[in-house]
């Protein structure tokens, strides 16, 4: 140990002064004007974050002793290496590498190595830390015979630390079946199905870092997303990629990525499901391009004393040829008055002129081809579009006819047509249907990766908007069909992947849990044949005894008794989510209150002092909590519209725990829960 802690103490007094020499770079030497100087000044201000010695964070977690030189022929003798493997890479004076980064080619069998395929590795050696010192390790020596496999004690203590503060990265301890989907090549869309707490959301963050590191430049220019769910949820994931030295990758949910109208109105789950069918993008082509008219009259253009005729069969020759041709509607727009102008050059060329660049662009903008123009492609507006189509019944008849049946077209219009644009009560599907005529206008511009979280939730609509956010890049798909919850939640990812656009993605599947512990996740794993008949269950690495409680409770007692199982929960360290129906959540507010016992909402950061979060059902997804209560199971199944979306809230609800779980109910439990 006295080895790895001169180490440590040598690694950390070299990134130090890494820091220090990139703070004391004085630009005015390279840059040449006050651009550039801002420019650089932000590139270090960033260099120097990314440096910070993160106080907790250990600079290390493991050790790679390769029997030879990696990369040197392997011959007789040639002499083995040591890597010592951390968050970042960090070298000496001389430029000798200290800590190599994770994500580096020769950190890969850390993750990978195994005793069937030792990958040229003598030893891996894991680091534990307590409070930043460095307590203890674990030992493979995976070309040894002798040697079996052992679980790992350090990946248990990991998973059991308590949690403060927001999601923590997983960088020490990522299993070979996630790395396999993190170091997957960029130019491939992955889609991940997995159980809950099988690692999806910390495989995903770990592969925008991986990728950032492999193809920066690409992607530095191109940029990179994550997509989650809600607000909260953002809240709780966003210092991973930061902790990994990543600080450029944006976060938004699909209502932030649609937001050109302001969302004010709400759906009936029908309308909605509607708005959200496949079936309303070619609805929305359709109005789009209502307005082509193929022309009937000549273009007459006067120049000097002489004019040009251009008759309507060349016209309408051009206008076809552009509505037939596969660019977006305000590119053919704008296209429109420049080919007319060409048709009127060409006469003039067959008349001995010889006209140049100028005289086409002054042509197109005469009033005579502004008019064919408006008259048979005409400028639209995407949301004045969508606002006719569901305010004016017969445009929607026309645009939808073929495709939505009279019951549906009713469904969808809005009872009381808007009188503008300022005045519409846009619904969160609208916003999306808005998005999408954007894109039928003018092609959206694509990043260069995209992680969607919780994507089983998705319409294919909202599919459909995210995919046209990496049409030219790739993604990572990660969800769950047991926990999709809304009415129109993924039943099959090829399906959801032909929406996104990204029919040839793969689709992996993540089967070990690491959140549940194995009596908890099987527990919740017997609502499986009615929410999801087609999925496996998890198995679990965690063995915590007694980490399930099931107390049943009469009614008048089930706010007090909650009370106190979070008060008892309490007396554990970490996190405690009460997580209950949400028409439950101002009254078990108020006992928790009264009880003195004070709460916070989802999003709110636990600290040492605040480690109690009261959750409403429909904001769990996602989240976990080390100690769990969780609210009367019967209310919970009642808040959803249908039985199967109450059962698979539940089937959320009930895998948020990490180390304990306490259900407490009035009423039966649902009949798959009853032993
Ligand atoms: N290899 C690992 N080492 C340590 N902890 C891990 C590992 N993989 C996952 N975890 C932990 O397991 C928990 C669940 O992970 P995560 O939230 O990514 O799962 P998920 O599949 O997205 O779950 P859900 O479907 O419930 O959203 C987290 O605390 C995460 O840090």
């Amino acid at each position: 140990m006295g080895r790895e802690r001169d180490h440590l103490a040598a690694s950390r007094a070299a990134l130090r002064s890494m820091r220090q020499d990139v703070e004391a770079l004085d630009i005015a030497d390279v840059a040449a004007n006050w651009v550039n100087a801002q420019v650089l000044t932000a590139q270090i201000d960033t260099r120097i974050k990314a440096l910070a010695d993160l106080a907790h964070t250990p600079l290390f977690f493991g050790r790679l002793d390769y029997r030879h030189a990696p990369g040197v022929e392997l011959a007789e003798g040639a002499e083995g290496e040591s890597f010592y493997i951390g968050r970042r890479h960090v070298h000496d004076g001389d430029g000798d590498p200290m800590v190599i980064d994770w994500r580096a080619p020769v950190s890969q069998p850390f993750y990978r190595a195994s005793r069937t395929e030792p990958m040229d590795v003598a030893l891996r050696r894991r680091f534990g830390y307590t409070g930043g010192e460095l307590t203890a390790y674990e030992d493979e020596h995976l070309s040894d015979p002798e040697e079996s496999d052992t679980s790992s004690r350090l990946l248990q203590a990991e998973i059991e630390r308590p949690r403060v503060g927001p999601m923590r990265d997983i960088v020490a301890t990522i299993q070979p079946e996630q790395d396999e989907i993190v170091r997957a090549g960029v130019t491939g869309t992955v889609c991940v199905q997995g159980a809950p707490g099988t690692g999806k959301t910390a495989v995903g963050l770990h592969r925008v870092a991986y990728l950032l590191y492999a193809h920066r430049d690409r992607l530095a220019r191109t940029g990179t997303l994550v997509i989650g769910p809600n607000a909260s949820f953002l809240q709780y994931i966003e210092q991973v990629l930061p902790a990994l030295g990543e600080l450029q990758v944006k976060q938004a949910t699909v209502d932030d990525l649609v937001a050109h109208v302001e969302v004010r109105g709400a759906d009936s789950p029908a309308a909605a499901r509607i708005k959200g069918d496949a079936r309303m993008a070619e609805v929305l082509r359709r109005a789009v391009r209502s307005g082509i008219r193929m022309p009937t009259e000549p273009v007459m253009v006067v120049r000097g004393s002489r004019r040009w005729r251009v008759p309507a069969y060349e016209l309408e020759e051009i206008v076809r040829e552009l509505a037939d041709r596969d660019i977006r509607y305000g590119a053919a727009h704008d296209a429109l008055p420049q080919r007319i102008a060409h048709a009127v050059l060409v006469q003039m060329e067959r008349a001995g002129e010889a006209p140049d660049d100028r005289v086409q662009d002054a042509v197109a903008r005469t009033p005579a081809v502004k008019a064919a123009v408006k008259a048979c492609w005409p400028s639209v507006d995407p949301a004045k579009t969508v606002l006719r189509l569901l305010s004016d019944p017969e445009f929607l008849a026309s645009c939808a006819d073929g495709l939505l049946g009279e019951e549906e077209q009713r469904e969808i219009r809005w009872a009381r047509p808007a009188r503008g644009l300022k005045a519409a009560r846009w619904s969160a599907a609208d916003a999306v249907l808005v998005d999408e005529a954007y894109d039928l206008v003018q092609r959206t511009s694509s990043l260069g990766h995209v992680v969607l979280d919780e994507a089983q939730d998705l319409s294919p609509m909202q599919y459909r908007a995210v995919g046209r956010r990496c049409s030219t890049g790739s993604a990572t798909v990660l969800g769950d069909l047991a926990q999709g919850t809304t009415p129109w939640a993924t039943a099959s990812w090829a399906e959801a992947l032909s929406h996104l656009g990204k029919p040839e993605a793969r689709v992996e599947e993540l089967t070990q849990g690491f959140r549940v512990p194995r009596e908890v996740i099987a527990y919740a794993s017997r609502l499986l044949p009615s929410i999801a008949p087609g999925l496996a269950p998890a198995t679990s690495v965690r063995e915590a005894a007694g980490a399930l409680s099931i107390r049943p409770v009469p009614a008048e007692g089930l706010d007090a008794a909650v009370v106190a199982a979070c008060r008892e929960s309490l007396g554990h360290e970490g996190s405690i989510g009460l997580i209950a129906a949400d028409p439950r959540i101002p009254a078990l507010s108020s006992a928790l209150a009264a009880a003195g016992l004070p709460h916070l909402s989802p999003g709110e950061e636990t600290s040492a002092s605040a480690r109690l979060t009261l959750v409403p059902a429909s904001l769990a997804k996602g989240l976990e909590y080390d100690y769990v209560v969780l609210d009367d199971p019967a209310a919970l199944v009642a808040a959803e519209p249908d039985g199967r979306t109450g059962l698979r809230r539940l089937y959320v609800a009930l895998t948020r725990a990490v180390s304990g779980l306490t259900v407490l109910h009035s009423d039966p439990l649902p009949e798959a829960l009853v032993d």
